[in-house]
């Protein structure tokens, strides 16, 4: 029997997607030696079912922005060593590699921020059809299909890198629960992953990781690993936390969690959300400013015609600041500190 082209290829899934995409026009399904069954669904997305029974559903995503390439190489040499046998999946996994066209031109997107389309929100422009919108849809059509297959816990890490430098190298967004508690425990994993600093999100939004959490209940964080960087110019080291705690996750072993203390992470609630709405939109600190720079109760963050945007509070931060985007998106997120006690006052418990 012919050996399937990934295999072949030594587990290249990624090289051959963007290579040889027609390869994957069709789901196409094939089994490696230890048992593991893999669906190709299309190119740049891949489905592992282990030979035991799994107690996990873990969708893992990368290049949801094509320049955010860390996380792509760090999920290329995953899928490859699943491929290739050298790491077992006990879980059941998918892997998405997100806006393939916009890797290839090394841009954040084509025509259209990805990380904005979903919940539907890729069909609800009528008539406006373009390639993120097909690809939004496609992602998370599979998505479902893949969670809704049984009722085992889930997970999505949506891993990303940030625009710019951050006095806190590596952070996560925690998705807008509604009146869920944040859980500790979850907390705890991205502490595992090298992530100390999380943002718990306070409003729905369109980004993939509150798909997944409000939609399937899926424990979700859009994760940034550090700075965007050119594909071979990251220092892989600086992402052995996250590397090691994914494979332990999808290969089932013993995560030895840390225990959860407030003064180990730092916790942010989202304090404002502003969006760009005039053409005239701009930031009032420096170009080069890094994610949580803080800022004095009046100080102006942002101005636009008929606007005014200041900081509501001392020590309030700016996180993904950007007056480069389309009308009606986010343009700046501000933070405030907050204790996990705090967050989570008349909650059900953790
Ligand atoms: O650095 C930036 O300005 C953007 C980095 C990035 O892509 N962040 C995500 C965050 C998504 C979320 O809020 O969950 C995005 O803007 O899509
Ligand atoms: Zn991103």
């Amino acid at each position: 029997m012919a050996v399937h082209p990934v295999l072949a290829a030594a587990g290249q899934f990624l090289h051959l997607s963007r290579t040889q995409a027609e390869l994957f026009n069709q789901p196409q399904s094939l089994s490696l030696s230890d048992g593991t069954q893999v669906t190709i669904h299309a190119a740049g997305i891949i489905e592992f079912a282990p030979i035991n029974a799994a107690t996990q559903a873990i969708l893992l995503s990368c290049g949801i922005h094509g320049n955010e390439t860390a996380p792509i190489e760090i999920l290329d040499a995953m899928v490859q060593d699943i491929l290739c046998g050298r790491l077992v999946v006990k879980h059941r996994l998918m892997v998405q590699f997100g806006n393939l066209p916009a890797m290839d031109i090394a841009e954040r997107f084509v025509d259209e921020n990805m990380n904005r389309l979903f919940s539907g929100a890729h069909s609800k422009a009528p008539g406006l059809v373009n390639q993120e919108r097909i690809r939004a849809k496609q992602l998370e059509d599979c998505t479902r299909a893949f969670f809704l297959k049984d009722l085992l816990p889930r997970c999505h890490y949506d891993l990303h890198t940030a625009i710019r430098a951050s006095k806190n190298d590596k952070f996560a967004v925690y998705p807008f629960l509604h009146g869920k508690p944040w859980k500790a425990q979850q907390i705890s994993f991205m502490q595992a992953c090298g992530v100390n600093t999380i943002l718990l999100s306070n409003s729905p939004t369109t980004t993939y990781s509150y798909f997944s959490s409000h939609q399937f209940g899926a424990d979700a964080f859009t994760v940034e690993l550090g700075k965007v960087r050119p594909f071979g110019q990251n220092n892989m080291a600086d992402f052995a936390e996250v590397t090691s705690t994914l494979r332990a996750l999808v290969a089932g072993e013993a995560l030895n969690l840390p225990d959860y203390q407030d003064d180990a992470v730092n916790l942010f609630s989202v304090n404002q959300v502003i969006n760009k709405t005039q053409p005239d939109f701009r930031l009032h600190f420096a170009d080069d400013a890094p994610n949580f720079s803080d800022f004095k109760q009046g100080e102006l963050l942002a101005s636009e015609t008929g606007h005014e945007y200041r900081a509501l509070v001392d020590g309030e931060a700016i996180v993904f600041p950007n007056a480069n985007v389309a009308l009606g998106q986010r343009a700046l997120l501000t933070v405030a500190p907050v204790t996990l006690q705090q967050a989570n006052e008349g909650k059900a418990d953790v």
